[in-house]
């Protein structure tokens, strides 16, 4: 006879007075704990349209230096009503000493990403990450690369850049967006 599984007993935590406390290579991005929304606007040359979207963002941790990083968002009609799923992503940013950041970020779009960059926490909060390689399913979109940029502004407004190089065209604006800590 066989036990029941018991509970996972290492919750993470999404803030950095949780338990766990953060290791400390997180301290770079410990203001990041915790889920952000927020809206943004979209744009790339081979869209008829630019678009609006709202975003959740969430980023946690177990202890060790790395963060869990999950992402959704949902496109909005003019008023603001919500449309229809858009992007999803999650996965892992490894901080290295120095500030400096390894991630890996999958979505279902069959897009797999490794970026690398540096965050600083000093005040506030940057984290600067560029593709250092992208993998793609069959039927994936050609991405060729990414910049993401987030800076945590004195009023507690998490600003995110996203700009997008595929399809042939070179590395451009695609999203911007301004998020609020969820209360
Ligand atoms: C908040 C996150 C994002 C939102 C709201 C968003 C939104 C959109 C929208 C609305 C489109 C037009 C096609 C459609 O309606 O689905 C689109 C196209 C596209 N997006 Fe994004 N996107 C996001 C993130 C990303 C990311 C992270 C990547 C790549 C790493 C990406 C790559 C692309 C590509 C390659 C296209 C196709 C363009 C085309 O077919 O002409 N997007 N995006």
């Amino acid at each position: 006879m066989s036990d029941p599984a018991a509970e996972y007993p290492y919750p993470d935590a999404h803030g950095a007075e949780e338990s766990p406390a953060p290791h400390a290579l997180l301290a770079p991005v410990i203001a990041l704990l915790g889920t952000w929304h927020g809206r943004g606007r979209g744009e790339y040359p081979t869209l008829a349209e630019d678009f609006s979207y709202a975003q959740e963002v969430t980023f946690r941790h177990d202890g060790r230096p790395f963060l869990h990083y999950e992402a959704r968002a949902w496109l909005l009609d003019a008023e603001g009503v919500p449309l229809r799923p858009s992007a999803r992503e999650s996965g892992w940013w490894r901080l290295q000493p120095d500030g400096r950041v390894e991630a890996l970020i999958t979505q279902p779009t069959g897009i797999a990403e490794i970026a690398v960059g540096h965050a600083t926490g000093t005040a506030g909060c940057t984290v600067d990450l560029a593709t250092h390689e992208v993998a793609l399913t069959p039927t994936a979109k050609k991405v060729e690369g990414t910049r993401r940029r987030y800076g945590l502004t004195d009023d507690g407004t998490l600003t995110f850049v996203h700009d997008l190089a595929a399809l042939g065209e070179p590395l451009q604006h695609h999203l911007s967006a301004e998020l609020r800590r969820r209360n």
